[in-house]
């Protein structure tokens, strides 16, 4: 297992490199061109680039998070194979340079999605959270505002603002999109892109919904097990893969987040471990990884990892805010670290109790 920290790249993130090389236990990062949009052919010059400005610091380029999906690809538009086909030459180029996993998901307009990006807890750290019936009162032609206002100047991935500037139409676009449209379409996807994953050696994990169920109407299907098991048989190739997100997950008390990886051995290629806490149904909040401080048992979940002979990705996902600490929510250093040297200890006593 390596573990990870997230890396948005110089002048998108307040996390300096040097800074995560300093976490113990941390051999690499996930990174990503944060300004290429989704549906665009990456450079090859400035994945080098990349990967040289992260390795300079004695860190490796472990894996892409995120080569995004274009919506025509989510909605199976005509124009989806023209996209299809940059992103198997994007997946060919970060395959020759050396990056074997990319994480992507195929969340239908919005990425991961809050009512709060910064709820204060007792202990004087804020935290992400997400209240159903906030969201009700929430237009969701305004929810990029809304978003982004509480993100201050950081830019939230997923919610790249060329995109959000055409929501009114990207929701048109998903109009007769149901659950099974979308699977069929990251059937068709998954299909086109195997040769290059293939013979190029590359990952596909794709990551849950986040929250793993519908919102605004729009329809998510990486949400349950059972469609986690489904993905797996759509396209039954190693290549085809998760990133199993707990938090996103666990965020539906509903999921058993170790009897999910049990289910999922040889295909679970990354590993975003993270805490949540349940409030009630439809209201989480993101919490400390430690397990007393939310509701998951992250010993279980780390066990389940070791017994299916996980030996992939693993990062810290969303931290607290903490320590005064300005930073994009969810992606400060500081809580981030804590959650990193709790997972390698965990890790460390699974593994010399086996
Ligand atoms: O748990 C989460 O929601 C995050 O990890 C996401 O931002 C995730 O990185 C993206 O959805 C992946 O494409
Ligand atoms: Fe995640």
């Amino acid at each position: 297992m390596d573990m990870t920290l997230r890396w948005f790249g110089d002048g998108y993130d307040t996390v300096s490199l040097e800074n995560i090389r300093q976490i113990p236990g941390v051999t690499g990062v996930v990174s990503t061109l944060y300004d290429a949009q989704p549906g665009d052919l990456w450079e090859k010059e400035k994945v080098a680039a990349l990967k040289a400005r992260v390795e300079s610091t004695g860190l490796k380029l472990l894996g892409i998070e995120s080569v995004n999906i274009h919506d025509s690809i989510k909605v199976g538009t005509p124009e989806r194979d023209q996209y299809i086909e940059n992103y198997i030459k994007t997946i060919e180029l970060l395959g020759e340079a050396g990056v074997k996993c990319i994480c992507y998901n195929f969340m239908p307009v919005f990425d991961w999605t809050r009512s709060d990006l910064a709820k204060l807890r007792s202990d004087g750290a804020t935290v992400l959270a997400y209240d159903q019936k906030e969201i009700d009162l929430i237009d969701p032609a305004n929810i990029f505002e809304s978003m982004q206002k509480k993100a201050g100047d950081t830019l939230l991935p997923g919610w790249e603002p060329e995109r959000m500037a055409h929501l009114q139409e990207l929701f048109e676009m998903y109009a007769d999109v149901d659950e099974e449209k979308l699977f069929e379409n990251l059937k068709y996807f998954l299909e086109a892109i195997r040769p290059a994953c293939e013979k190029y050696e590359v990952n596909m994990a794709i990551h849950p919904d986040d929250p793993p169920w519908k919102v605004f109407g729009l329809p998510r299907i990486m949400t349950s097990r059972e469609n986690l098991l489904r993905l797996t048989k759509i396209v039954d190739a190693p290549f085809n893969g998760i990133t199993l997100c707990t938090g996103s997950l666990g965020s539906n008390p509903d999921n058993d987040i170790p009897d999910i990886i049990r289910s999922l051995e040889g295909r679970i290629h990354f590993a975003h471990v993270r805490n949540v806490q349940h409030n009630a149904p439809g209201d989480f909040q993101e919490a400390a990884h430690l397990s007393s401080d939310g509701s998951l048992d992250m010993y279980e979940i780390m066990k389940a990892l070791s017994d299916i002979h996980f030996e992939g990705l693993m990062r810290p996902d969303h931290g607290r805010m903490i320590w005064g600490e300005k930073a994009m929510p969810g992606y400060g250093l500081y809580d981030r670290a804590l959650g990193a040297a709790y997972l390698n200890g965990l890790w460390e006593a699974i593994k010399k109790n086996k």
